[in-house]
């Protein structure tokens, strides 16, 4: 049975990346995706402002809706200080055992928690199951329509606090326009658009940004 694209880029990381590299893993994946098999990943340019809003949020504990293949978990992981960590959620097995490797080999595994399953009922287990207090940062990727629902979630789990940062990508491609709606509408939150493009393509596309004013 023949390989997926996923594996085909994991295969092209472990042949091609140095082993414990973050950054070399991160720039062969984009290599491949922008000339061999486009793939969802964050890309480098909506990264760089990714990579600028966790280094002002310097998050000790960061969460990420969507792993997918886990380029985003490395590129944020990458940045942490000491003792901080991610928790990344993945609800599609295959992508989950992709990313788990994909994290391993770029030597980031010991600030990342990747869990497998839904967010909706990921979220809700964070305070008891794997002893989360507040958020510091939290990264939306995921299916677009749950960027809304997710952050009433994470509200109503008393996960955030007072700073605590929210970005969201692809608010224009392939869009979160209720998320929009709901987010720049909502008293408390302090919201950043962050024009950009598609990960590699001439598209045009957006990050959000939404600081929690308690
Ligand atoms: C949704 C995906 C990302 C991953 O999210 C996991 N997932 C989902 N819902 C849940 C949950 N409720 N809980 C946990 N995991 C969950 C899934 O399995 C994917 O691995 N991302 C996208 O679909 C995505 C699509 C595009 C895109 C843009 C232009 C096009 F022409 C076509 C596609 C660009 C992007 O930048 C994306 O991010
Ligand atoms: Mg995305």
């Amino acid at each position: 049975m023949n390989q997926s694209k996923e594996q085909r880029i994991l295969n092209f990381v472990l042949q091609n990346a140095v082993r414990g590299d973050p950054c070399s893993v991160l720039d062969t994946i984009d290599m491949y995706c922008s000339q061999k098999e486009w793939a969802m990943n964050v890309g480098n340019e909506k990264g760089l402002i990714l990579d600028k809003t966790v280094e002002e949020a310097n998050p000790s504990v960061a969460l990420e809706l969507g792993t997918y293949c886990g380029y985003s978990a490395i590129r944020i992981a990458r940045l942490l200080k000491a003792g901080a960590h991610l928790l990344t959620v993945e609800f599609n097995p295959e992508f989950a055992a992709i990313a788990k490797q994909m994290i391993e080999f770029a030597g980031v595994q010991d600030k990342v928690k990747l869990l497998e399953g839904p967010s909706e009922e990921i979220i809700p287990q964070l305070k008891k199951k794997y002893e989360v207090d507040t958020l510091d940062f939290v990264f939306l990727d995921h299916w677009k329509d749950r960027y809304t629902p997710d952050t009433i979630l994470i509200q109503e789990c008393n996960l955030l606090r007072k700073g605590s940062v929210l970005l969201a990508d692809n608010v224009i491609v392939p869009g979160a326009p209720e998320f929009l709606n709901y987010i720049r509408n909502n008293p408390h939150f302090q919201c950043t658009n962050y024009p950009s493009r598609l990960e590699y393509m001439k598209v045009e596309d957006a990050m959000e940004k939404a600081v929690f004013l308690g």
